[in-house]
Formats: C-alpha cells, sequence, structure tokens
C-alpha cells in the first residue's frame, strides 16, 4: 500500500519534472516568449494544461486512482501559481506576473510551497482517503465529529448568548489584528522624517483599537462562560435524571466515583468542548484569514516564506497532540481510579480502622498516585522535546526572513515599520495556526468525555418500562409464579430456581433459610431492582411491571437491614419522598415504630439532624427511624428484610405486635430470629434459590424437616449467643 502511493507520487512528481524541464529547455533554446500584458492568461492556460496531463498521469498510474489526495496535490501544484499571481493583481494591482515558465529556483519554491500547502490541508482536515483505506482510526475521528455535532445541538438553546459572543469575538480579533499595523505605523512615524500628525494618528489609532479588543474579548468572555454554564447546567440535570431512571444492576456495573466523575467533570469537559473550542477556532480563523491578508499586503514574498514555517509547526503539533491525546485518556481513568479509592477508603474509615488495613489502603493509593506521575512525567518530557523542535523551526524562519526583509528594505519594497508589523503578524499568526491544529485535535479529545456522557443519556434501562396501572382499591396479594433469577453480574449463576409462593393480604410471611438462599433476592424482585429471567411476579393477579411506579412504590414500602438516611432533620427522613405530610402523620408514624420515644429525648425532637447517612443515631435507632419512613405511607404491603435485627428482642417484639395488628396489610418478615419467625401465619423455608417447604411454625416443626433442623441449629444458636450476651451485659 505505502509503496503503490510512493511509486504513484514519485511517477507524477517525475512527469511533472520532466513537462517543466522540456519547457525551461525550450526557452534556453528558443528564447522566452513575448507574452507582455497577457501573462496572467498564458499563465493559466500552461497551468490547466499542466494540470490535465498530470491529472491524467495520477488517475492511470499504478496505485493512483482512488487517491484523492494524490489528485488535489496535483491541482494545488498546477494551479496554485496562477491563482496568487490573480490575487496578487486583483489585490495589489502592481508588478507584473512572474513568468509563464519559472526558473529553477522559482519553480521549486512553488512546489514546495504547493507542498505544504496540501500537506496542511491534509493533516488539519483529514478526510476520507484514509476512511476508504478503512482505517479503524478515520472511523473513529467520524464518529467523534458525529459527537461533536451532537454537543453543538445541545447548545442550541444557547443560540442567543453564542451568537452575541461570536460577534464580540469577531469585533475583538478585528480590532486585535490592526494593533500591529498601527504599531508598525508608529515606528514609520518615528523614522526619518518625523511627522508629528501622522504620529499623533496611528498612535490613537492603535490606542483606539486595543481598548476595543479589550472590551469587546471581555464581553466575548463573558457571554461564552454564562452559556457554558447553561449547558452545563442542562446537560448535568439530564444525567443525573437518567441514572436514577436507570436499573440496580447499572449501578453495579459502575461505581459511583466514575458515575461521579461524568457527572462533574466529564459534563463540564464536554461543555467547554463546545465553548471554549469553538470560541479558540473561529477566533484563530478570523484571525488567520485577516492576517493573511494584512500580511500578503506588506509583502508577499515574505508571507510565502511563512507559509513554509507553517505546515511544519502544524505537522509538529499535530503529532504531539495525537500522543498527548493517548497520554489523556490514560491520565483521566487514573484520576477517576484514584478519587473512587479516595472515597470509597474514606466512606468507610471505620471498616478501614478496624481490620488494620490503613498502611495496606495507602500503598494501594500510591500505587495508583505513581501511576498518574509516570504519565505526567512522560508528558512533561515530551512537551519539552516538542517545544524545542518548535523554537527551532521559528527561529530558523525568522532568521531568514530578517535577512529577506532587509533586503527588501534596501530596495525600497517594504519600510522599516511594514517590517515590524509583519514580523508581529507573523508570531500571531504561527500561534492562531497552531491554535487551529490544536482545537481540531482537542475538540476530538474533549468530545471523548461527550461520548461517555451520550453512552450514559441514551442508556436505555434494562427493565420493561412501567405500566400504567394505579387501582384504586389494592388487594395486596403477591405471586411469584416460577420465578427464575440471576444478577446481572453472575448471569450464568441463579439466585432463584423456579420459585413460586404466595403472600396474602392481612398475613404476615416469613421467608427463612440459611444465608445464600434467596430470601433477599425474592425482596428485589418484589421491590422491581430486578426483572427475571423466567417467570413472574404479580399483585393481585397482574404483573408488577404494569402498574404505575410511583403508585406501585407507595403501596409497597420496603425496609432494608442497613437503611440509608439522608442528612437532615428526622422529620424529612420520616416523611422522605411525600408532598405535604403533616407532623402529625409522621408522628403517628414513629409511635408505631417505636421511634417516638427516643425521638422526643433528643434536643431538639423531630427537628434533630440525623448526621450524615444517619450517622448521629444509633443502628437500632436508624431501624426504627426507617420503619417509620415505611408506615407514614400506610403501605398495603411492608417488606421487612431483617428490618429489626439491630434492636433488642423487646423492641423487636413490641414492633412486630404494632405491625402484626395493621389490619388487611400484606407483611413479609425476611428474618434470622426464630421469635420473629414463629409469630407468622405463613413460613417459607427457602434454600439454595428454590423453596424447600412452607407453612405454620406448628406444622413446619411436626414435619421435622429442614426448618426443624434450622431451627435446632441455627435459630437455637442465635438465641443463645443473644441469651448469653444480654446476661453477661446484665451480670
Ligand atoms: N448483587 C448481587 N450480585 C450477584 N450475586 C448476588 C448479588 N446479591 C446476592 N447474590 C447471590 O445470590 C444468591 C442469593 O443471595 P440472597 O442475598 O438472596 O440470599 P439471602 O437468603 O438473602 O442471604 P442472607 O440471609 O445472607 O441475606 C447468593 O448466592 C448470593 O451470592
Amino acid at each position: 500500500m505505502v509503496s503503490a502511493g510512493v511509486t504513484a507520487y514519485g511517477t507524477v512528481l517525475a512527469c511533472d519534472m520532466a513537462l517543466w524541464g522540456s519547457a525551461w529547455g525550450g526557452t534556453l533554446l528558443l528564447g522566452k516568449p513575448n507574452v507582455e500584458g497577457r501573462a496572467l492568461g498564458w499563465l493559466w492556460a500552461l497551468g490547466a494544461l499542466r494540470w490535465a496531463l498530470l491529472h491524467g498521469v495520477a488517475l492511470t498510474v499504478p496505485g493512483g486512482r482512488g487517491r484523492p489526495v494524490l489528485r488535489r496535490w496535483v491541482a494545488a501544484l498546477c494551479l496554485l501559481g496562477p491563482v496568487f499571481e490573480s490575487g496578487k493583481a486583483a489585490l495589489l494591482q502592481e508588478g507584473r506576473p512572474g513568468d509563464p515558465i519559472p526558473d529553477p529556483g522559482k519553480a521549486a519554491l512553488a512546489a514546495a510551497a504547493a507542498t505544504a500547502a496540501c500537506l496542511f490541508w491534509e493533516l488539519t482536515f483529514p478526510d476520507a482517503e484514509r476512511e476508504e483505506a478503512g482505517g479503524a482510526k478515520e472511523k473513529k475521528k467520524q464518529e467523534a465529529k458525529a459527537l461533536f455535532m451532537r454537543v453543538v445541538r445541545y447548545s442550541r438553546p444557547d443560540a442567543l448568548h453564542l451568537g452575541a459572543a461570536f460577534v464580540f469575538l469577531s469585533l475583538a480579533v478585528i480590532c486585535e489584528m490592526f494593533i500591529p499595523f498601527y504599531t508598525g505605523r508608529v515606528v514609520d512615524a518615528l523614522g526619518s522624517q518625523y511627522e508629528h500628525s501622522s504620529f499623533l494618528s496611528a498612535i490613537a489609532l492603535m490606542g483606539l483599537f486595543s481598548f476595543g479588543s479589550s472590551l469587546f474579548a471581555g464581553l466575548r468572555g463573558g457571554m461564552f462562560m454564562c452559556s457554558l454554564s447553561r449547558l452545563n447546567k442542562r446537560i448535568r440535570h439530564m444525567l443525573f435524571h437518567t441514572l436514577l431512571e436507570q436499573e440496580i444492576g447499572f449501578f453495579e456495573e459502575n461505581k459511583p466515583g466514575s458515575l461521579s466523575s461524568r457527572l462533574s467533570s466529564d459534563t463540564n469537559k464536554m461543555g467547554l468542548s463546545v465553548a471554549m473550542n469553538v470560541n479558540v477556532l473561529v477566533r484563530s480563523v478570523v484571525k488567520v484569514l485577516g492576517m493573511l491578508g494584512l500580511m500578503l499586503g506588506l509583502s508577499w514574498q515574505l508571507t510565502l516564506l511563512t507559509c513554509v514555517e507553517m505546515p511544519l509547526l502544524a505537522f509538529l503539533q499535530k503529532s504531539y497532540n495525537t500522543y498527548c491525546q493517548a497520554l489523556g485518556q490514560e491520565l483521566q481513568d487514573c484520576k477517576a481510579e484514584a478519587k473512587e479509592m479516595a472515597s470509597s477508603v474514606v466512606g468507610a474509615v471505620r471498616t478501614v480502622h478496624s481490620f488494620g488495613a490503613r498502611e495496606s489502603e495507602t500503598q494501594r493509593y500510591e500505587e495508583v498516585l505513581r501511576k498518574m506521575h509516570d504519565i505526567q512525567s512522560r508528558k512533561g518530557i515530551r512537551s519539552a522535546v516538542h517545544l524545542l523542535l518548535r523554537r527551532l523551526v521559528t527561529v530558523g524562519v525568522k532568521v531568514v526572513m530578517l535577512f529577506y526583509g532587509r533586503q527588501l528594505i534596501a530596495s525600497g519594497r517594504l519600510s522599516g515599520g511594514g517590517l515590524l508589523s509583519f514580523v508581529l503578524y507573523q508570531k500571531d499568526m504561527t500561534s492562531n495556526v497552531k491554535n487551529l491544529v490544536y482545537v481540531s485535535g482537542e475538540m476530538l479529545n474533549s468530545v471523548g468525555a461527550a461520548a461517555k456522557v451520550f453512552q450514559y443519556l441514551d442508556r436505555k434501562p434494562r427493565q420493561k418500562e412501567a405500566g400504567q396501572l394505579a387501582p384504586s382499591e389494592l388487594e395486596g396479594r403477591l405471586t411469584f409464579r416460577n420465578v427464575t433469577f440471576a444478577y446481572p453480574a453472575c448471569p450464568d449463576t441463579p439466585a432463584l430456581k423456579g420459585v413460586s409462593l404466595e403472600l396474602s393480604p392481612g398475613k404476615m410471611t416469613a421467608l427463612v433459610g440459611p444465608s445464600g438462599g434467596g430470601k433477599t433476592s425474592c425482596v428485589s424482585l418484589l421491590e422491581r431492582f430486578y426483572e427475571p429471567q423466567q417467570g413472574e411476579v404479580l399483585l393481585d393477579g397482574l404483573p408488577l411491571h404494569s402498574y404505575q411506579h410511583q403508585y406501585l412504590h407507595q403501596k409497597m414500602a420496603l425496609v432494608s437491614q442497613d437503611p440509608v438516611l439522608f442528612s437532615g432533620s428526622i422529620r424529612n427522613n420520616i416523611a422522605y419522598g411525600l408532598e405535604d405530610c403533616s407532623l402529625e402523620r409522621v408522628k403517628a408514624a414513629a409511635i408505631k415504630a417505636n421511634a417516638h420515644n427516643f425521638i422526643c429525648d433528643l434536643e431538639q425532637g423531630y427537628d434533630t439532624d440525623v448526621g450524615e447517612c444517619g450517622n448521629q443515631l444509633s443502628a437500632g435507632q436508624k431501624q426504627c427511624i426507617a420503619i417509620a419512613r415505611a408506615l407514614v405511607r400506610a403501605p398495603k404491603v411492608l417488606i421487612l428484610d431483617e428490618a429489626t435485627s439491630r434492636m433488642d428482642v423487646d423492641t423487636q417484639l413490641a414492633m412486630q405486635a404494632a405491625l402484626y395488628g395493621s389490619a388487611g396489610q400484606t407483611v413479609l418478615v425476611v428474618a434470622h430470629r426464630l421469635k420473629t419467625v414463629e409469630e407468622a401465619d405463613h413460613i417459607i423455608f427457602m434454600e439454595d434459590g428454590t423453596v424447600v417447604e412452607q407453612g405454620t411454625h406448628q406444622q413446619l416443626m411436626a414435619k421435622r424437616g429442614r426448618y426443624h433442623r434450622l431451627k435446632e441449629k441455627l435459630f437455637a444458636d442465635l438465641d443463645n449467643a443473644e441469651e448469653s450476651l444480654i446476661g453477661t451485659v446484665t451480670s
């Protein structure tokens, strides 16, 4: 593939040299043709002829077909000269166009300029050729462009702000462009024939343009910041909403650290891709075009020289950007890992302390930091090399330019001030071209962050959409019909295997069995945290998913073993998710949950702040509040998953009596303790994901099966342990 390309380019170049050589030889033998007054016409005619011939060669040479870059290069080689001479004649209306058949030096310079311009274009705006070659990299770029356009579409509501920002941006750039020009004029005015009035007018205009550029630049910055913050707010809100819509399995696959990083840094980066990069892009494009015009006006020869520097710098910058992009991804992953590790360790600091894991955690964190440091060091070294190469190119071109500029001044074709203006423009031009190349890479880089955000925004929850059922009367009968279920993390190991059971209204059903038997999995299915792979869970004979989400969670309340409280008052925690819940309702629920007494003992009663995650309350108190939070909704179905495990036996029994009394309520208790289970109307014994036996306590004891054996072993052990613990404390 590469050798075919070399052959194609080499053949075209050889043909071009042969063409020029024969024409040049002809002029040497026969003398230069007299084209006075028709030079431009001749230039175009010869250019077109050369183009037609070389184009034909490009199409017929082996490996030439299917190479649009080669054809574009041929066009640039043949037509750039006529275009340049025509532009020069039209804009500057001076001098006569160059010879239709240039001498060797000019021919080489024109070929180099055309090649450099072509190279610059292809590097900055790479296109379909490599895509045709099937490069995955190119495909990725196309995707990045599509992503970028999507971010732009998300910015539509800020069109007014962005529009104003671009107007200010253009004004600022235009003002900025004239500053070097009038700086040169000031220097000229200070020259040998000093004229006060021209000095004053030049300095006034320079001051005016400087003031204008600062003013408009400030307004532009403000407008961009404003639209950036608006976009950020919208995206974050959408993302947060989408995240909360996802099924529970999603949160098991994606760790909280990486999710919060998406919400904060990635949304931020995504916004920057529009506000900042487009800002720099437009600014640079306007400046480059404007300055190119002004520079051509000052000296086309020096401008041509500048055109040699730019592709070289663009090439250097491009390769640097590619390297940095790859490292940037690695660095971002490292940062996310460090963040996640720090937050999980700090969040579980008690466990870390009690297991004496401080040293190992510190080492683990240090390892990630070291990885981060390595990446940053590599980036630093590459940046130093890049800077050195860039400086060498810049200084080299500047030296040549100054030498040539001196010749132009000596021949009277340029003033000293003009050269100064040119040098200032050239410096600015280089940095703007660099910005252009940088920003094209950075845009793709920042849309990398956007890709992750969109990945979540586009994600459809992997569970059936909730239906519309919301009957005013609900009996509360729950049925598992031949349910098989495996967690997303272990799809090949079912936690429930063909489970069929029924929870009757007005009855308390207990789920018991050894650890890992599938009790909590049943509860999770009832809460619709997951969907079963086979079978159905029915409420009053209808699938759970056909009920409205809000309705279902109003009618079914769950209290888990480790309930989560939110920082805020006890009252707000009990009334969580309910609008306009009176203090009386909250108190009534707290009384029923055996929480009222200890709440009243607290200094601020129901207004007491429970602290971060409720850590200012004991585990048992937290469970009481969580039960009150469930009861305040007066649910038709109450699910207690080891919900009283942290309470003492007396509190547990009192609580149970209170809960058992609710007429018509379906109560499901998952418990390990014998006393709680004995009272239940129906006991279901689960083991290894299946229902092994069921009945009342008496029936199961009489059966002398698995329940009986477990009672003998586990429950008795627990009770003994409890009794001995109580004994130790009281003795
Ligand atoms: N989030 C999860 N991802 C993958 N597997 C899980 C998950 N939660 C539980 N399991 C597995 O599913 C099986 C049933 O677990 P489940 O929590 O339902 O048991 P359990 O009877 O409630 O146990 P325990 O009495 O200890 O709470 C176990 O083998 C467990 O390892």
